[in-house]
C-alpha cells in the first residue's frame, strides 16, 4: 500500500519553507535518529539550494547506538555536518549551539569578506512532523516558545530568537512532509510513531516492525515476548504475543488488533529496547 499526502498540502508546505528560507543563513534540518534518511524530505534539497545545512539526529536515547555512528560517518562522508542528540541531554544541546555557531560563523565570515557588515548568523529549523522541532526550539530558547505535541501536525505559526550571543533562531519552524514513493519509507516512519496511526493499519505496521526485528534484534524480542527464531509464522507470533500478554477477546481468542497495539505502544515508548530501523545505504 502506498501513502498519498494531498499534493496541495505538499505545495503549499513548500511554498511556505521557501518563503521562511529567504530570511536564514543557514538550515538545521532534523531527522529521527531511528531512520534517518526516512525521515529526510526528498524536496529539501531544491528548497534549500546552497545554503549550508547541518542535521541533528534527535531521539538518539531511543536508537541503536553502533546504527547511529554508523550514520553519523555516512552523513560526515557526504560533507555534512550532522549531530545525533537527546533533546533532554543539556551536553547535547550545547552540542547542536556550537555547530551552528561553527556553520553559521563560516557563513558570516563569507558576508565579511564581501565587505557587508556582520550581524548574528540565522538559522531556520526543518523536519517532518514529530520529529521534535518544537521541543528543540524551546531547549535552544531555553523556554516555552513553540507549542509541543506527541501527535504529528501541532506545531502551528515568527520572531528571532537570540540562542546565548551566538546565532538567533527563527521561533517557527518549517515542516516538510516525508514523501513515500518506496512503501518502506511509509513502515519505518509509521513504527517509529511519526506519521498518524490512521494511514496504515496497525497490524501491518506491527507485523513490519517484528519482521525487522526478527532479523536485526532477535534478543530482544525474545527477552520481552519469548519469540525465539523457531516462531517463523507471523501468525503464530502474534499469537504467542497475545497469549503471553493477555490480548484475548471473550472466547479466549487472540485479538491481533490488541496485540498490534500493544507491541506498538512498548516499541515506541522504549520498553523493547534502543533499535534503529535503517541503515545506512553502503552497510
Ligand atoms: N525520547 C526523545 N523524545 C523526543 C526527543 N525530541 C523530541 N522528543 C519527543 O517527540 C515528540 C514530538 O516533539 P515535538 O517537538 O512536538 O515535534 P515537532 O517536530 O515540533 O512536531 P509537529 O508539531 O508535529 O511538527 C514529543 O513527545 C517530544 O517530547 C528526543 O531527543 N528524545
Amino acid at each position: 500500500m502506498s501513502i498519498q499526502w494531498f499534493p496541495g498540502h505538499m505545495a503549499k508546505a513548500k511554498r511556505e519553507v521557501e518563503e521562511k528560507l529567504k530570511l536564514a543563513d543557514f538550515v538545521m534540518e532534523l531527522v529521527d535518529a531511528r531512520a534517518p534518511m526516512s525521515s529526510q524530505n526528498p524536496m529539501l534539497q531544491d528548497v534549500l539550494q546552497q545554503k549550508p545545512k547541518m542535521i541533528v539526529m534527535m531521539k538518539k536515547d531511543l536508537a541503536d547506538d553502533k546504527i547511529t555512528d554508523k550514520w553519523l560517518r555516512h552523513f560526515s562522508d557526504e560533507g555534512v555536518s550532522a549531530i545525533a542528540i537527546d533533546v533532554n541531554n543539556k551536553a547535547d544541546i550545547k552540542r547542536v549551539i556550537q555547530t551552528a555557531k561553527d556553520l553559521g560563523r563560516a557563513k558570516m565570515d563569507k558576508l565579511k569578506e564581501k565587505g557587508i557588515n556582520p550581524r548574528p548568523a540565522r538559522a531556520m529549523i526543518i523536519g517532518i512532523p514529530n520529529v521534535g522541532k518544537s521541543t528543540l526550539i524551546n531547549r535552544l530558547a531555553n523556554k516555552k516558545i513553540a507549542q509541543i505535541g506527541d501527535k504529528p501536525g501541532v506545531t502551528k505559526k515568527q520572531q528571532w530568537i537570540k540562542v546565548k550571543n551566538d546565532f538567533e533562531l527563527l521561533d517557527t519552524p518549517g515542516i516538510l512532509w516525508p514523501k513515500f514513493e518506496d512503501e518502506m519509507v511509509g513502515y519505518r516512519l509509521a513504527t517509529i510513531g511519526t506519521i498518524k496511526d490512521q494511514l496504515l493499519p496497525l497490524e501491518d505496521i506491527a507485523a513490519f516492525a517484528i519482521k525487522y526485528m526478527k532479523e536485526y534484534y532477535p534478543a530482544q524480542l525474545e527477552e520481552r515476548y519469548g519469540i525465539t527464531p523457531e516462531h517463523i509464522d507471523m501468525w503464530d507470533i502474534f499469537v504467542s504475543i497475545g497469549k503471553q500478554r493477555g490480548a484475548l477477546e471473550s472466547g479466549g481468542n487472540v485479538n491481533f488488533e490488541k496485540v498490534a497495539d500493544l507491541f506498538i505502544h512498548d516499541l515506541r515508548s522504549g520498553k523493547l529496547g534502543d533499535m534503529t530501523f535503517e541503515t545506512p545505504p553502503e552497510s
